[in-house]
């Protein structure tokens, strides 16, 4: 395909995405249905989509149009792609630019700030509150591609080994500057999971943001530690990993960890999974870390349709859930322990707002340590806070 048939593509499948549909959905029927387009075609058109998918309100504002043509006229103007080459209309590209749209483009757009940086109306005053002079970086950073983190075994392999490995696979990888168990990819991303070295456990994909909330508590040796939520084991796994203690795994929804027990075989690490009614048999537990659920506010660059259906009425959900995770959580932990609560938010009523409610509900449990990352290049946005019964310093 063409560069301009890849956006002609990308056309269709966002309309059908503003019609409704869900973007994973739109682009696995796209590929069914146009078995001429290959695997580099496939990718990307899947990247033009999600460019757009972030950064949807300015590009509209910017290619005059919430549609399909609008929003990639307004990416391929925002990235200063060759608008007469690409928009010709030759070789299956989209039509050439009418008078009005030519016109319109030549214009600066009117965006409020809200708009500007792609987040929702209600959502900015809470966005700024939170994140103060963060909210426009941040929000930035959701406006364009995550980059892509690997966690490597240190149980298995060296940061040095990991990179020589993914390299015999032709995928370039560099050590992260602030944590060291962490790969970034700069090339071929996309043949990571066919890769030696993560077909032998050598490394597992995981954001540096969680690599470092786990690498900042500390677990005794002989310790047990819980992963209270654990969806698909990432938290876990990792303790596993970097830390001699026992680790266990539980999930309200138990059939969200049906990936652990292969990961971790692959990771060569043990792993118990735990349902509700049997945490009791294996407490107490010197950490509970809560990676609780979230609006995921920090990662939107990785699923930006998440950034534009949340809801004030569903942020409020996310806090009752949030609060009724920490009540439970603490019941399980050691009198001496630890208890850890963990979001990928950025929303200050999801983080330091939620501790404060607990505390206010637990006066004898004091924040020993809190963190809060900003979503940028070095990491997703992420909290976390460490609680225990009695201030020590770390
Ligand atoms: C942010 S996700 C966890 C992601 C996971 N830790 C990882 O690294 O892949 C939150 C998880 O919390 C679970 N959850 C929600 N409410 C819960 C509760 N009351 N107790 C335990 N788990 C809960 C959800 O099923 C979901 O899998």
């Amino acid at each position: 395909m063409t560069p301009g048939a890849r956006i002609a593509a990308a056309i269709d499948v966002i309309d059908a995405i503003l019609a409704g549909a869900s973007p994973e959905q739109v682009l696995k029927s796209w590929a069914r249905a146009s078995r001429f387009a290959g695997s580099k075609d496939r990718a990307a058109i899947r990247d033009h989509v999600f460019d757009v998918l972030r950064a949807k309100r300015s590009l509209a504002a910017r290619g005059g149009a919430m549609t399909g043509r609008g929003l990639m006229l307004g990416l391929c103007a925002r990235d200063g792609a060759d608008l007469r080459a690409l928009w010709s209309g030759a070789g299956h590209g989209p039509s050439p630019l009418s008078a009005a749209e030519a016109a319109y483009l030549a214009q600066t757009p009117d965006m409020s700030q809200a708009e500007a940086h792609d987040i929702p109306d209600w959502l900015w005053p809470l966005w700024t509150q939170s994140l103060d002079a963060n909210a426009a970086p941040a929000a930035q950073a959701l406006q364009r591609r995550a980059p892509i983190f690997l966690r490597i075994n240190t149980k298995r392999t060296t940061p040095a080994d990991a990179v020589a490995s993914l390299a015999q696979d032709d995928i370039d990888a560099v050590q992260h500057p602030d944590v060291s168990s962490c790969l970034e990819v700069r090339r071929n991303p996309r043949r990571i999971k066919l890769s030696q070295a993560y077909q032998s456990g050598l490394i597992e994909l995981q954001d540096a943001a969680s690599q470092l909330a786990v690498a900042a508590i500390p677990v005794p040796d002989q310790g047990r530690v819980l992963d209270y939520c654990a969806g698909g084991g990432g938290k876990a796994l990792a303790f596993a990993d970097l830390r001699k203690a026992t680790v266990f795994a539980h999930d309200i929804a138990a059939a969200r960890m049906a990936d652990l027990q292969p990961r971790a075989e692959r990771a060569g690490v043990k792993i118990a999974a735990v349902a509700t009614k049997d945490l009791a048999r294996f407490e107490p537990y010197d950490v509970v870390f809560c990676d609780a659920p979230c609006s995921g506010s920090g990662t939107w660059r990785r699923t930006p349709d998440a950034k534009w259906q949340l809801t004030a009425q569903m942020l409020d959900q996310y806090h009752a859930m949030q609060d009724d995770v920490l009540s439970r959580a603490v019941t399980l932990v050691k009198p001496q322990g630890s208890l850890v609560y963990a979001t990928c938010s950025v929303l200050k009523s999801e983080n330091s707002q939620r501790v404060a409610a607990f505390q206010a509900q637990h006066p004898d449990w004091h924040v020993v340590a809190e963190r809060q990352l900003i979503p940028g290049p070095k990491w997703d946005g992420f909290y976390y806070c460490l609680l225990q019964k009695q201030k020590h310093n770390l």
